[in-house]
């Protein structure tokens, strides 16, 4: 027997948990995790939603009190999702950049009681369309670009107003990110963040988010094709993420997740750009699933799923584990 089979060993550096420690070429922590949470009308208030167990919608009251948590477990950022009734909702979407509407209001109560905790908000029209089309629709029914960036800019400087530490433009409308980024600008709020949703695909996996925010029902069996993008596309998304940096994107994102880690790594490969990723209410509910049948078990399943985000490339996850997730990694 040859003496020096096999040449190498690299299960030697698998053999102890020191040795695997100091290898690990990965980590996960709590500053890489933003929780995206959905805000009611009330006080005292929580609904839960069939689709998402564990998570619950909240008033802005319940909110304060998430992020307090959130900042004591090191969570760099929450990112907010309104949820308001039918008699807030019309074709042209005003409540969106109503200065007192919901998303407004909570910016402001979240930024006054915690300060350091970085605040993102959505910047799109489905929340308050009719339709919940994320855009402004044509006599055929088609979104119209131009017409919907216009209420996207007010949407986004009067979230801005609030004191929104990041707008996050995600209705993929062409031409957005430059129109945010020039009323931002000329407004002066100079250091307003942009997170763009730059590489987002028409995906099954929004299914759940759609009964959290009600626009299931609204949509109707519609779908978002005519803007958002082709599962089949990768190449596609590297020039979406290009033209986003170029019209004065701070962060790019791709969503969803796990089934886009190839377009996660690409994009991180081109552009070195900080890149957020988004584990989708899909993403969630498929994991949670299988967790409460004892299919999987849940604290290894989900820090294996985001963990292997990070190893494609992003640099932090939106998740709606998120506080489950700081909560594990601080008694481990
Ligand atoms: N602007 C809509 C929006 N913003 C975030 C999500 C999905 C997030 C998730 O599934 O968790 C969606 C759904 C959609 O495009 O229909
Ligand atoms: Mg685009």
């Amino acid at each position: 027997m040859n003496r020096q089979y096999p040449t190498s060993r690299l299960r030697r550096a698998r053999s102890a948990n020191f040795a695997r420690r100091l290898v690990r070429e990965t980590t996960l922590n709590a500053d890489d995790l933003i929780l995206p949470v959905f805000v009611i009308e009330g006080e005292n208030r929580t609904e839960s939603i069939d689709s998402m167990p564990g998570v619950q919608r909240m008033s802005i009251d319940l909110l304060v009190n998430k992020a307090q948590r959130l900042v004591e477990l090191g969570i760099p950022a929450i990112a907010l999702f309104p949820v308001v009734g039918e008699n807030k909702k019309s074709l042209s979407a005003d409540e969106a950049y109503n200065p007192d509407g919901l998303a407004q209001r909570a910016v402001r109560a979240i930024k006054a009681a915690t300060p350091e905790l970085g605040v993102i908000t959505d910047v799109a029209l489905d929340p308050f369309t009719s339709h919940g089309q994320d855009g402004l629709l044509n006599e055929q029914g088609y979104v119209m670009n131009d017409e919907t960036v216009e209420v996207l800019v007010k949407q986004a400087l009067s979230h801005a107003e609030a004191g929104a530490d990041i707008v996050a433009p995600s209705d993929m409308m062409d031409g957005r990110i430059a129109q945010i980024r020039a009323g931002l600008e000329i407004e002066g709020y100079v250091n307003t963040q942009i997170l763009a949703y730059s590489a987002k695909y028409a995906s099954a996996f929004y299914g759940p988010f759609r009964d959290a925010v009600g626009s299931a029902s609204n949509l109707a069996g519609a779908d978002k094709y005519t803007y958002q993008m082709d599962p089949a596309n990768g190449d596609e998304s590297l020039h979406e993420v290009r033209l986003d940096i170029d019209e004065g994107a701070d962060y790019v994102m791709v969503k969803p997740g796990m089934p886009y880690l190839d377009i996660v790594r690409r994009v991180k490969e081109t552009f070195q750009m900080p890149t957020f990723v988004y584990q989708v209410s899909g993403e969630y509910a498929m994991l949670k699933a299988a967790a409460q049948n004892g299919w999987l078990n849940e604290q290894d399943s989900v820090l294996e799923a985001l963990m292997s985000i990070k190893r494609a490339g992003a640099n932090a996850i939106l998740t709606y584990y998120a506080e489950d997730v700081a909560n594990w990694l601080s008694t481990k």
